[in-house]
C-alpha cells in the first residue's frame, strides 16, 4: 500500500505507529478527521496476519468513525486504534499502560474505547496513564461496557430498515441470521428474541454459539453456512468484508442490518446490493449507539440522556433510505452524503473568529 497516497486520497490527518519493547506493544493509531471536534473511536486487538493488514484496518476503521460521528450528530471526528497481539494470550497492564501513554501524548486529538478484543477493565489500565478514554468502570462515573448500548441502537436501526422492506417495522415472525455472537450480538439476540423473532446463529467461538442456543432457543449452524440459510434478515455482528463476490450471491435476506464495522469489502459491493433490492442499513449509521454512550462521558454521563440519543439511530436509517430514493443512490452513499453535509456545513459554520470557541470537551451543561 501507497501510505502517503491513501492518506491523501481519503484525507487522513495523523497516523501514529507505537512502539514498546518492554511490553510488547506494537499498536497503531490513526486520526482520520478532526473537523467536528476530537477524534473518537475504540481500540482493537487482534492477532494480524501482517503489520499491513492492522495498518489498513487502523485506516479503514479510523474512516468510519468521521462518518459515524459525524452521521450521529456528534461533535467528535474519527480516530480508532489498533493493538497487534492475541487477546486471550497477550494482554498485561504494562502492555496497556505503555499504550495508554501513546494515547495521552495526543493530547486529547484522540480519545479511545472498546472495540473487538479489549474490555473495560482493558480501559481501566488505559486510564492509569490518560483521561483520553472512555467505556471504563462506572465506578468512575463512567458508562462502562457499550456493547449492551449498540445492541440497543442497531436493534432500532434494524426495525426502521425492516419497516423500508415490508412496509411496518415488526420482528415479530421473522427469521434473522445472526453472524458471531460476541457482546453486541448476545444483547442484539435478546430484544429480537423478546420481539418474537427466529434465530439462527454462528460463531467461531462454540461457547458464544451455546450460549445464544440455550438462552434464545436459537439454531446453530457452521460460520459458512450462514451466508445461505433461508432467513429474512442478515445481521453481520462479527467483523468487516463479509459483503462480498463470495457472499453476495449466497444471501436469502431481504434485509441486511448489523453491528459489524466495514461491512462492505469495497463500495462496489454497496453498489451491487443495491441492485440486486437488498434493503442495506449502513454499517456506521445503524452501530453508533456505543459511540453515542460514550461521547456522552464527555459532558458528564447520563444514562437517559444518551439511550434518547440512541433511540434517533431509528430515524437517521430514515433519512438515509430517504436520501437514497431521492437520489437514487444505495444506500451507503447516501449516508456518506449525509455525514459529508454535516461535515462541511460545520466547517462553514465555523468559519467565522470567535475569541472563545466552545469545544466538544467543556460543553458541560
Ligand atoms: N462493541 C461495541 O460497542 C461496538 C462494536 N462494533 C462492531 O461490532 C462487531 C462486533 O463487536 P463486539 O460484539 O464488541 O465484538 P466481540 O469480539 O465481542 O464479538 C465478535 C464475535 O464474532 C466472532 N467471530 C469472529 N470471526 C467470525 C467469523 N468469521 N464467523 C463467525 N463469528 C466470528 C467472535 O468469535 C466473537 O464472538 C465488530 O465489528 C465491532 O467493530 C461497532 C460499534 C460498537
Ligand atoms: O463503542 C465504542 O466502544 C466506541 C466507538 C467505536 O469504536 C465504534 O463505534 O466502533
Amino acid at each position: 500500500m501507497k501510505l502517503f497516497e491513501y492518506m491523501e486520497k481519503y484525507d487522513y490527518e495523523e497516523l501514529l505507529l507505537c512502539q514498546d519493547k518492554a511490553s510488547g506493544l506494537k499498536a497503531i493509531i490513526c486520526i482520520h478527521d478532526t473537523t467536528l471536534g476530537p477524534a473518537l473511536g475504540g481500540c482493537r486487538m487482534w492477532t494480524y496476519d501482517s503489520e499491513e493488514e492492522a495498518i489498513e484496518d487502523a485506516l479503514r476503521l479510523a474512516r468510519g468513525m468521521t462518518y459515524k460521528a459525524a452521521a450521529a450528530g456528534l461533535n467528535l471526528g474519527g480516530g480508532k486504534s489498533v493493538i497487534i497481539g492475541d487477546p486471550r494470550k497477550d494482554k498485561s497492564e504494562a502492555l496497556f499502560r505503555a499504550f495508554g501513554r501513546f494515547v495521552q501524548g495526543l493530547n486529547g486529538r484522540y480519545i479511545t474505547a472498546e472495540d473487538v478484543g479489549t474490555t473495560v477493565e482493558d480501559m481501566d489500565l488505559i486510564h492509569e496513564e490518560t483521561d483520553y478514554v472512555t467505556g471504563i468502570s462506572p465506578a468512575f462515573g463512567s458508562s462502562g461496557n457499550p456493547s449492551p448500548v449498540t445492541a440497543y441502537g442497531v436493534y432500532k436501526g434494524m426495525k426502521a430498515t425492516v419497516r423500508q422492506a415490508w412496509g411496518d417495522d415488526s420482528l415479530e415472525g421473522k427469521t434473522i441470521a445472526v453472524q458471531g455472537v460476541g457482546n453486541v450480538a448476545y444483547n442484539l439476540c435478546r430484544y429480537l428474541h423478546e420481539e418474537g423473532a427466529r434465530l439462527i446463529v454462528t460463531d467461531i467461538n462454540q461457547e458464544a454459539v451455546r450460549r445464544a442456543v440455550e438462552a434464545f432457543g436459537a439454531r446453530a449452524v457452521d460460520p459458512n453456512e450462514i451466508y445461505s440459510v433461508e432467513c429474512d434478515i442478515f445481521a453481520p455482528c462479527a467483523l468487516g468484508g463479509v459483503i462480498n463476490d463470495e457472499t453476495i450471491p449466497q444471501l436469502k435476506a431481504r434485509v441486511i442490518a448489523g453491528a459489524a464495522n466495514n461491512v462492505l469489502r469495497e463500495e462496489r459491493h454497496g453498489d451491487q446490493i443495491h441492485e440486486l433490492g437488498f434493503y442495506y442499513a449502513p454499517d456506521y449509521v445503524i452501530n453508533a449507539g456505543g459511540l453515542i454512550n460514550v461521547a456522552d462521558e464527555l459532558l458528564g454521563y447520563n444514562r437517559d440522556r444518551a439511550m434518547r440519543k440512541v433511540e434517533t439511530i431509528y430515524d437517521n436509517i430514515e433519512k438515509v433510505f430517504e436520501i437514497s430514493r431521492r437520489d437514487n443512490i444505495p444506500t451507503y452513499r447516501a449516508a456518506d452524503r449525509m455525514a459529508e453535509e454535516r461535515i462541511q456545513a460545520m466547517k462553514n459554520a465555523r468559519s467565522t473568529f470567535l475569541q472563545n470557541p466552545k469545544s466538544i470537551l467543556n460543553m458541560k451543561e
